[in-house]
């Protein structure tokens, strides 16, 4: 999928802000895929839309970019409507870039004029000197004279970058694109790719499914579920304050325990943890397993769990346990673990949690 924008239409100039509001959206009459989801981002911020398979995000992108027209709803980049009650702005039409998810380049085209491929409005002089400066910001100066295939698949998706950035897109949709290269290449383009578009001053929508990847990446994470926005937080906000103990699951990993709360602590079956003063009455509270404690058992040792599992991830590991007052929670502890399957430990809980009433 592939869409440059008309360098010579109106909306070509430069960043703007995205809103989607009450957007419905449904294949061929079945079931509502999105349910009036609403969205925001501001202009120049970077977004990402996370959400699992199937909520709901490639759909919702096909409506940003025109490719389907949703049942209901509006979507508008700065102060013009391009979707909407008898509206639809076509696709090439809406200063839209999209950098798909494998580079998508044209294979019988150089670096050079893929890039430039969008610059229809533009002189030669002005598309060359374009196309020099996109190649540049995305790292690769020196190689507009190769042909797509002579690149691997990390610097393809920079050139597929520097053609979405090229004509001055008001907004850069970004379709899971490093989902096609190993992990070790993935960490640096994510970050070179958000480098770029920091640069360009863009404004940028980042579908995943990873979270890992929309939290270190974005300004603002939109969580999906089931075609609406569970919550759309800065990652920070998501992590320390998910709106519900879905969010809290999806987002990281959590603890999530019944509680019941009174005066700034919530009783849980690990202990007292400490929760909002106005927190009251039966609920759940959301931990993180950076914050529960592991210890050798000793005859005064409390609540003793069972290890089931041992995931070792270098800097710390995760370790599961079964708990007979909780069921199966798992606990993060920097360095080399020193519990292994089959051992007991004691578990305590310590900091702040999110406390939900039921
Ligand atoms: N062309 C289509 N016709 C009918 N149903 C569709 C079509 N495309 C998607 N769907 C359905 O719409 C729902 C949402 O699909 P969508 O591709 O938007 O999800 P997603 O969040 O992008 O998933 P994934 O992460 O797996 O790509 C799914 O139930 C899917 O089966």
């Amino acid at each position: 999928m592939t869409v440059v924008t008309d360098p010579a239409a109106p909306h070509a100039e430069g960043p703007a802000g995205l809103s989607v509001r009450a957007v419905t959206s449904s294949y061929g009459g079945g079931d509502r895929v999105l349910d009036g989801l609403g969205l925001t981002v501001g202009a120049g911020e970077l977004a990402a839309v996370l959400g699992p398979s199937g909520c709901g995000k490639t759909t919702l992108l096909r409506i940003i970019a025109g490719f389907i027209r949703p049942d209901a709803g509006e979507v508008a980049l700065g102060d013009r409507v391009i979707s909407g009650p008898g509206v639809h702005i076509p696709p090439e039409r809406r200063g839209v870039g999209i950098v798909a998810q494998e580079g998508a380049l044209f294979p019988h085209l150089s670096i050079a004029r893929n890039v430039g491929f969008g610059l229809t409005g533009a002189g030669r002089a002005e598309r060359r000197a374009r196309t020099a400066e996109m190649l540049g910001l995305v790292g690769l100066a020196e190689y507009g004279d190769r042909m797509p295939h002579e690149l691997s698949g990390g610097q393809q998706q920079r050139v597929a970058l520097a053609r979405a950035l090229a004509p001055r897109p008001a907004l850069v949709l970004l379709d899971e694109p490093f989902n096609a290269l190993d992990s070790a290449l993935r960490a640096g383009l994510r970050s070179d790719v958000r480098a770029a578009l920091r640069a360009a001053g863009a404004t940028a929508v980042l579908v995943t499914h990873d979270q890992e990847e929309a939290l270190s990446w974005a300004d603002r994470v939109a969580v999906i579920r089931e075609g609406r926005v569970a919550q759309c937080g800065t990652p920070d906000e998501l992590y320390a304050a998910p709106a519900d103990p879905w969010v809290a699951s999806f987002v990281g990993e959590a603890v999530v325990l019944p509680a019941r709360a009174a005066g700034g602590r919530a009783e849980t079956a690990l202990g007292p943890v400490a929760v909002a003063a106005d927190a009251d009455g039966p609920g759940t509270v959301v931990l993180r397993p950076e914050q529960l404690g592991l210890a050798p058992v000793t005859a005064d040792s409390g609540v003793r769990g069972r290890v089931t599992e041992v995931r070792y991830h270098g800097h710390d590991a995760l370790i599961l346990l079964d708990v007979p007052e909780t069921g199966r929670i798992m606990a993060r502890v920097p360095g080399a673990p020193e519990f292994r399957p089959g051992d007991e430990a004691a578990v305590t809980a310590s900091g702040r949690a999110v406390f939900h009433p039921a």
